[in-house]
């Protein structure tokens, strides 16, 4: 089994929508750290399970600079993030989203 692992650095804006009184329900950014990996049996023609520039594009193009209430249909949590990276990467299994050093989420297939 071949396994790559890309890091993210993306800075955008979130509000969360929650059913008790919070802080995070107001909008405030965060220096989101991604770490997005992906499996495979067999490499590409390219050598590759993916392109590091791909998972870039795929994650980073879509994320960055963005209130992310503004281009998801889902409440923007790490969990929820987690996940939709690992259904839009192909070949994702795992998916860690980093809101700060001491708030993680991980999403694994
Ligand atoms: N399970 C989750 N809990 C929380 C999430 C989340 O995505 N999943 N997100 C938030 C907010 O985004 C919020 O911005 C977190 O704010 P922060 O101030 O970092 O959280 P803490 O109060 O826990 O920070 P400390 O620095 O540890 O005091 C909230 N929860
Ligand atoms: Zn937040």
């Amino acid at each position: 089994m071949y396994t790559v692992r890309k890091r993210l650095e993306i800075s955008a804006a979130h509000h969360l929508q929650l059913d008790y009184e919070s802080k995070c329900t107001h909008l405030h950014g965060h220096n989101w750290i991604i770490y997005v990996t992906c499996q495979a049996e067999t490499l590409d023609k390219n050598g590759m399970v993916i392109d590091f520039k791909q998972i870039k594009e795929l994650v980073h193009a879509k994320m960055d600079h963005q209130d992310l209430n503004e281009i998801f249909s889902f409440n923007p949590t790490a969990e929820n993030i987690a996940k939709w990276i690992c259904d839009t990467v192909p070949h994702c299994v795992k998916a860690e989203v980093r809101e700060s050093e001491g708030n993680v989420a991980v999403y694994e297939k």
